[in-house]
């Protein structure tokens, strides 16, 4: 069931989501399914598996430094039909532009629709960790719009490369990313509204946001969505921040500010075994303000370890 079609049913009553990592190779598959299965019991109608993208490695061949193009988690697909087959819930596997050529996509979108998997994030992606910005893969899409674009007129018959309509049709709900923030390289909120709205207009059918840590970004975003225009739900990712060193990292890799009272909370504590709990409870707080403006849906990022993610569950659902 499509993600738009899960919010209808709720009525109004917040719904529990969250995303998680493919394991890296070599990694046991075990160690996901055991984060996993304590968040069940809070019914969350899907679950997000995101894609990462090709690194560069290096291997060692008669002395010389050879350059290969790995991608150290893949399954994203995998692992989207065994969620659906071990949990009865809907996978929203990522789509990325980059690292991808547009068949490839398509290719995967095929895929998607005789798995019958009913819903896609459409995302432009990181930059490779070499790169300081993005760069668009040859053959790939450059903006996440030209990415809804494409899985739109799938959704209406049309192949790439193709002139005519085709009787396969596929019906993916498309999800799309938006920043309370503002995205690290736009230049201003306003322009990165414009660049939302073309996402929607593309096709798209709902928004998670970024990580926020203070909830009157997310509400000031969503007013000034409207204001643009932007119609569709808007559902808030919440990260519960977990070690010190998140302090340093979130602002510089997701470009967020973080609010004084967490900080102030943070640094008073003795050990990350302090800070997690610190983590928590602000996750909480927030997800309850959340849940009383009634917001359709709480995503949680929980990229590995579940235990905070289900000690704030517990707290709300
Ligand atoms: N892997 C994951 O699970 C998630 C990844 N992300 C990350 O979010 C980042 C961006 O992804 P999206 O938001 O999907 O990309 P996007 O293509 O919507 O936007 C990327 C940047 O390009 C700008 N932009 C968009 N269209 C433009 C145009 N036509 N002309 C000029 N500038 C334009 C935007 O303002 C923004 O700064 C990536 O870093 C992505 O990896 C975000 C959420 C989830
Ligand atoms: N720019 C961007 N890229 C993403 O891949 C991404 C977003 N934003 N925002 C939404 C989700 C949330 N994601 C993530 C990814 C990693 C962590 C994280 O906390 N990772 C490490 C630190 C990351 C690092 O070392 O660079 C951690 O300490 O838990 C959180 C959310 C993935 N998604």
């Amino acid at each position: 069931m499509k993600v738009t079609e899960h919010i209808k049913k709720a009525n109004g009553k917040t719904l529990f989501s969250f995303e998680i990592v493919t394991p890296v190779k070599g990694k046991n598959i075990q160690d996901l399914y055991n984060n996993i299965d304590p968040l069940m019991e809070f019914n969350p109608p899907f679950i997000d598996v995101t894609t990462s993208r090709e690194e560069y490695v290096y291997v060692e061949k008669n002395g010389l430094l050879d350059r290969k193009t790995v991608r150290k988690r893949p399954g994203t697909l995998g692992i989207s039909v065994s969620l659906k087959h071990k949990y009865n819930v809907d996978p929203v596997p990522h789509i990325l532009c980059g690292g991808f050529t547009k068949e490839e996509t398509e290719y995967m979108l095929v895929d998607c629709h005789y798995l019958e998997i009913d819903n896609v994030v459409a995302l432009r992606g990181d930059a490779m960790k070499h790169q300081k910005y993005f760069e668009p893969t040859k053959g790939g899409h450059t903006y996440a719009c030209e990415l809804v674009q494409q899985i739109t007129d799938l959704n209406n018959g049309k192949f790439l490369h193709e002139e005519n309509l085709t009787q396969f049709k596929t019906d993916f709900c498309i999800g799309v990313a938006g920043y309370p923030e503002k995205h690290m390289e736009a230049p201003s909120l306003q322009t990165d509204l414009k660049r939302l709205k073309a996402k929607v207009d593309a096709g798209a059918d709902y928004v998670v946001t970024q990580m926020f840590f203070d909830n009157q970004k997310y509400f000031d975003f969503v007013e000034m969505a409207k204001a643009a225009g932007i119609n569709i739900p808007i559902i808030p990712g919440i990260k519960p921040l977990a070690v010190n060193r998140h302090l340093q990292l979130l602002p510089h890799v997701f470009s967020i500010d973080l609010p004084e009272e967490l900080i102030n909370a943070v640094d008073a504590c003795k050990d990350n075994k302090a800070v997690r709990q610190v983590g928590i409870e602000w996750a909480i707080k927030q997800s309850k303000e959340l849940k009383a403006a009634g917001v359709p849906v709480l995503h949680y990022y929980s990229m590995g370890k579940s235990d905070n993610v289900q000690a704030i569950a517990e707290a709300l659902f």
